[in-house]
């Protein structure tokens, strides 16, 4: 049985003084045996967040990281210094950082592979555009980013591996996916990873979904068979995410 994951995902949002006094209102109430919760926080929220959310069982994750273990990339954070910190998930390849900051499908796959050499968990992330879906190309794109950006990982990493399916045209659009779409999407995934990995393996995968998640459409999208939770944005920065972690 695959534990629901649902993390918040705060993008460029809330300095540290604001990070520290969400995380002190909302800790108690997101927290969840049933769920895994996560907040993926900006750099420099992380310290704070992470000495506000100390014992409490809430994980916390970056939005990115490099795949160099250092070196010359002036204004980059590596898996170390985040793993040093207590950093415990990172998300890598959402479509922001690829439209916005040229990540590629190589470097994705690079990042995925450091994040797992060093214990850290990926939550890695795919999805079409609207011309994507309308060419009647989506699961055909979604197949090809997961396969690259497992390149070269095991079955026994790619288990640790969170995927975040995200179409980009319902990313704080307010544009939901319906859950047929989602799960349609979600089990193509499931199918790929199988493909890869063995169905036992790809059984164990967790999959969330993202792009326009609220307190109204969570419960229907998480119960769909291959949708172990989802990948928040906008409604994770609000009270609201207590709804839709106990949805
Ligand atoms: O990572 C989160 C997604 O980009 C979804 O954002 P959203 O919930 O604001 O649509």
């Amino acid at each position: 049985m695959r534990k629901k994951i649902v993390a918040g995902n705060w993008k460029m949002n809330k300095t540290p003084k604001e990070a520290a006094e969400f995380c002190k209102l909302m800790k108690e109430k997101v927290v969840s045996d049933a769920v895994e919760v996560v907040f993926c926080v900006p750099f420099v929220d992380l310290y704070p967040v992470l000495e506000e959310l100390k014992g409490t069982g809430i994980g916390v994750g970056a939005e990115n990281m490099h795949f160099a273990e250092s070196g010359a990339y002036t204004g980059e954070v590596s898996v170390q210094m985040l793993k040093e910190m207590g950093v415990g998930y990172v998300i890598l390849g959402h479509s922001e950082r690829r439209q916005y900051f040229g990540e590629t499908d190589e470097m994705v796959n690079q990042k995925v592979k450091k994040a797992l050499e060093t214990g850290i968990v990926p939550i890695l992330c795919c999805g079409e555009t609207l011309e994507q879906r309308e060419a009647g190309i989506t699961i055909e794109w979604v197949r090809i980013q997961i396969k690259c950006a497992l390149a070269g990982v095991s079955a026994e990493d790619a288990k640790k591996v969170v995927v975040a399916y995200e179409p980009i045209w319902a990313i704080g659009t307010g544009k939901t996916a319906t859950s047929a779409q989602a799960q349609e999407v979600c089990h193509a995934i499931r199918t790929v990873l199988a493909e890869l990995y063995g169905r036992e393996t790809a059984e164990e995968i967790r999959i969330q979904y993202g792009g326009s998640v609220n307190s109204k459409n969570a419960a229907e999208l998480f119960a769909m068979e291959d949708i172990d939770g989802g990948l928040v944005g906008g409604a994770s920065l609000k009270e609201e995410f207590v709804s839709i972690v106990h949805y």
